[in-house]
């Protein structure tokens, strides 16, 4: 299998984000889970997604699994690499943007590494390299408040080099608007002076499409769904791919089976989500504080989702406000309650396809990774999208037989999404 674009994702939802986007802009594109099998059989492609689970462990750790994702896209060809990071640019002081970027970047000094979380379809924008969530600065927007990594500065020059070995600097908007050549002669301006990678400006889809212009020709870059549609578009003008459009026939045959909905994340979008499906579906709020205690929580779960699942969907969520996530936090820290949470999450996830569910939305990053690791998936063809951002999943070589996921970016999704993603997994 030859393909033309790589991606290492640092989380599985995000993941699936970008395949969705790169399907949208005309590249036939797969999402594996860390680095397949040689013996896993994939469709032939122009683009593939690594997933990996690296948004929030130690830098080294990151460093490595991103590295090693990287030596097999190039070895199937890849002729750029995108580190798809989250559009909020989740991560903390001692993250693993930057160190994974020059990682990936082999500390080169021959160009500068272009980043930019921007994603304007889902009001993601960068100027004069502050990001904003809508109408909102990100330190003022609810990430402010996100249970594993808070974002409390929305420069994201200052937050990319406290993280970082060289130089950030910035591509500011009047430059970007001028044009591939522009930010070409500015990238230069910035390597002469020793920066090793420089936050670009993007508001519109236009700015996206210069940045992935000047990007392809580069081997590495760093940006979330925004930065994708530009590298696919630049692919598909510069001819090397033929555009494609449309998810695969296969990726939509339904499989039956029973359906629920898995939910971790705490952002203010999933939590309006389960207030609306409670109108609509049954819905187990899990007691967090008897999840860290042991298993009776998790086997408690099980039992109601028995009581219920053959008579339609329902909903298992560990999902609480922010007041109450601190509280935890600073009873049991945060590491530790997130983890033992998202292994109960993953422990239900697994135990409902045991009981024939085969068709299952996740809702948050990382309980979206620790439930598709306990599942072993090794891989995804991607269907339609549900919402931006969200596109339905098809398994590829999974055990338990054909199923269809929706890994749900914990900020993504209208208000009815749960019922809107149900509706399209047959
Ligand atoms: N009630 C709770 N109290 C404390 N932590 C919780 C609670 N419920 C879930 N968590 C943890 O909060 C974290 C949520 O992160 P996750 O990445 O799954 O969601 P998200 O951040 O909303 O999604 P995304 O990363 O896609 O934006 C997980 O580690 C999860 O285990
Ligand atoms: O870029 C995003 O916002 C998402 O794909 C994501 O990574 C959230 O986990």
């Amino acid at each position: 299998m030859a393909i033309l674009l790589g991606s290492i994702a640092d989380d599985y939802t995000g993941a699936s984000d970008l395949a969705n986007t790169l399907m949208k802009n005309g590249l036939r594109t797969v999402q594996t889970v860390g680095i397949p099998d040689p013996s896993l059989a994939l469709p032939d492609v122009d683009a593939v997604v690594v997933s990996l689970k690296i948004r929030s462990v130690a830098a080294a750790e990151a460093v490595a699994a991103a590295t090693a994702a990287d030596g097999w896209l190039r070895k199937r060809g890849a002729i750029h690499v995108l580190y798809k990071i989250c559009s909020t640019f989740d991560s903390t002081d001692t993250g693993n943007i930057g160190p994974v970027t020059n990682a990936l970047s082999g500390g080169s000094a021959d160009s500068v590494v272009l980043v930019t979380p921007a994603f304007p379809e889902t009001g993601r924008t960068v100027y004069l390299g502050h990001l904003f969530v809508g109408e909102q600065l990100l330190n003022e927007s609810p990430l402010k408040d996100h249970p594993l990594n808070p974002m409390h500065d929305a420069n994201l020059v200052r937050v990319m080099a406290r993280q970082s070995r060289g130089a950030v600097g910035l591509v500011g908007l009047s430059t970007v608007s001028d044009g591939p050549e522009a930010v070409k002669t500015r990238l230069e301006t910035l390597r002469a002076t020793g920066v090793t990678a420089a936050i670009a400006d993007a508001i519109f889809e236009r700015d996206l499409e210069t940045l992935g212009t000047v990007a392809l020709q580069t081997w590495v870059s760093t940006g979330a769904s925004g930065l994708g549609l530009g590298l696919a578009r630049a692919l598909v003008r510069s001819g090397q791919v033929p555009l494609r459009t449309g998810a695969t026939a296969d990726a939509i045959r339904p499989v039956g089976g029973l359906a629920a909905i898995v939910a971790g994340s705490c952002s203010k979008a999933t939590l309006q989500q389960l207030a609306i499906a409670e109108q609509s579906m049954p819905v187990l709020r899990l007691d967090p504080e008897r999840l860290l205690a042991g298993s009776e929580e998790i086997n408690a779960a099980i039992s109601w989702a028995g009581d219920r699942i053959s008579a339609g969907p329902i909903v298992i969520a560990a999902s609480a406000a922010p007041e109450m996530v601190s509280q935890l936090q600073s009873r049991y820290g945060r590491d530790a309650s997130g983890h033992a949470i998202e292994s109960a999450t993953s422990s239900i996830a697994a135990e409902l396809v045991a009981r024939g569910v085969r068709r299952m939305v996740i809702a948050g990053g990382e309980t979206s990774g620790a439930a598709v690791d306990r599942l072993g998936i090794p891989a995804f063809l991607i269907g339609p999208e549900i919402a931006p951002g969200v596109p339905v999943l098809r398994t590829i070589g999974n055990v338990q037989g054909d199923m269809l996921l929706a890994l749900k970016s914990g900020n993504f999704g209208g208000g009815d999404f749960f019922a809107a993603a149900l509706a399209m997994m047959h």
